[in-house]
């Protein structure tokens, strides 16, 4: 654990399968006109959108230059080819997405996704200049059996087998207890940092723990402006993954102003 504020902190919204285009164009004018600059130079904000909206917030982000980061919340592990619905990482990367969430609870759950397509998932992103967020979290039968831990860093294991040092330097991990997504309860900020802070181990043992301190750590699971200050106030928690809470702009805003809460 070091100092969080050598890390900025990075609040993410993921709108899930929410919000055509057009609703999407109306949501960021909106965080654009709530964000202030000194709101910006303290929180990276940015936004993981149906990849139906990719363009149209492209559009907005550069030609209004606003320093909103947007991105997808999935990418095919294949680059091209025979994937009939895939999007690629040459694809998301050519509409200048910074981020792409890889291995979101809901994908394993309802995609099957295992730790070696999460794995391929996360080399496609790198191998096109897309940062991943890495979500990882246990369910409520790990959870009840104190398995959290062991559970979550044999995902981060998998997930990171074969990514080089330079690589993993820029990961973002989001560790999302799936019993707390979209249920309203919330873990408790310690429940949080147990977990983060044996993340942030983790990455030290496989790496380094120069890499360790400098990668950044959300929490995600029913985050909203009522409790963010608490967990933002763990040494290991580096930012938030919102879910249903982001799909609101004046909410998600005052998310991203967790200090002022
Ligand atoms: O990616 C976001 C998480 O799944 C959290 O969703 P939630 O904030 O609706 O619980």
């Amino acid at each position: 654990m070091t100092e969080q504020s050598t890390r900025t902190p990075l609040m993410a919204g993921n709108w899930k399968m929410n919000l055509n285009h057009l609703e999407a164009i109306r949501h960021v004018q909106k965080l654009a006109f709530g964000l202030t600059d000194k709101d910006h130079d303290a929180v990276e904000v940015a936004v993981l959108v149906p990849f139906t909206d990719l363009r149209s917030v492209q559009t907005l982000v550069e030609g209004d230059r606003l320093r909103i980061r947007y991105g997808a919340q999935d990418v095919s592990a294949h680059d091209s080819g025979a994937y009939t619905g895939e999007v690629s990482g040459p694809m998301l990367s050519k509409l200048k997405c910074t981020y792409v969430a890889i291995g979101h609870s809901e994908r394993r759950q309802y995609h099957g996704e295992d730790d070696a397509l999460v794995n391929a998932k996360v080399k496609a992103a790198y191998r096109h200049g897309l940062t991943p967020i890495l979500c990882v979290g246990e369910g409520l039968d790990v959870r009840k059996a104190g398995n959290q831990v062991a559970h979550t860093l044999a995902q981060v294991d998998g997930a990171l087998k074969d990514v080089t040092a330079e690589q993993a330097a820029t990961v973002v991990i989001a560790y999302e207890p799936v019993w707390a997504i979209g249920t309203g309860e919330v873990a408790t900020p310690e429940d949080a940092q147990e977990v983060c802070g044996a993340i942030r181990g983790r990455l030290a043992e496989l790496y380094d723990q120069e890499l360790a301190d400098a990668v950044r750590i959300q929490y995600g699971g029913s985050v909203k402006s009522g409790n963010v200050a608490a967990i933002m106030a763990q040494p290991d928690v580096d930012g938030a993954l919102v879910g249903g809470a982001a799909l609101d702009a004046d909410e998600f805003v005052k998310i991203v102003r967790f200090r002022d809460q």
